[in-house]
């Protein structure tokens, strides 16, 4: 079984950054949007960023900024990723691949797309992103919050998009923890997983130990198996 890449999102400092790069995640996540707790202004982010290790890959997470602050800012912290969490469109995704130019680093698809789950229907909306992106990100639909829920969604669905779609690299995020991750690996097995709130102690800041079981558990027989990248 090739065993899937995680990311962890919502690093809001430097010490987060080394303490989660050493403790073996393949990316991680610094998100742009005002509106959450988690947020990092880019002077920040460029700080955080230079703590990774080479085969960290740094991933701007964005919701509905326009192309030129995306790729503005992708410049500015030497971005290898960025996934897009709000409501742009096919056109956007097509236009932002055009304009920003990203570092190479880590093996996190480039450009995602993050899609909040509701149901099977869903898998309509994700339907003419599949050419324009690198890779789907599933996460759970909330009324009011755009990512960083802490909650589940019916894995059904991914179940769903890899019987419709098994060449399409698909990330799974939502409510992961070390507990259910396992269940989720052995049911999908995605291409790589997202956590955020799961691997903190407390709001905004990650836990080593709860980091660490989580990529563990992820991770967990990979000397035998084959990694992603
Ligand atoms: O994490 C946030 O606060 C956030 C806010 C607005 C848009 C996206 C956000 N996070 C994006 C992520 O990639 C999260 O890791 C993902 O939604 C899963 O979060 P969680 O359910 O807390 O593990």
């Amino acid at each position: 079984m090739v065993k899937p890449v995680v990311k962890i999102c919502g690093i809001t400092t430097a010490a987060q950054a080394k303490m989660v790069s050493t403790a073996g995640a393949d990316a991680i996540g610094l998100v742009f949007a005002k509106q959450s707790t988690r947020f990092v202004s880019r002077q920040q982010a460029s700080t955080i960023s230079q703590m990774v290790d080479n085969d960290t890959s740094v991933v701007g997470v964005f919701c509905n900024d326009s192309e030129e602050v995306v790729a503005a800012a992708a410049d500015f912290v030497s971005l290898s990723a960025v996934q897009l969490h709000g409501n742009e469109s096919p056109d956007y995704c097509r236009r932002l691949r055009e304009k920003m130019h990203l570092v190479e680093k880590g093996c996190w698809p480039m450009l995602v797309k993050a899609v909040p789950v509701r149901g099977v229907e869903t898998l309509e909306q994700v339907k003419p992103y599949l050419h324009l992106v690198d890779a789907i990100m599933l996460d759970t639909y909330h009324r009011g919050r755009l990512g960083g829920t802490g909650m589940q969604f019916d894995w059904h669905v991914a179940v769903e998009f890899n019987r419709l779609w098994p060449e399409k690299t698909l990330l799974i995020a939502g409510g992961l923890n070390g507990v259910n991750v396992g269940t989720l690996l052995a049911r999908i097995n995605p291409w790589g997983v997202d956590v955020s709130s799961g691997v903190e102690a407390y709001p905004g800041q990650k836990s080593p130990e709860k980091v660490s079981a989580f990529i563990k558990q992820v991770k967990k027989g990979i000397d035998e198996g084959e990694g992603q990248c």
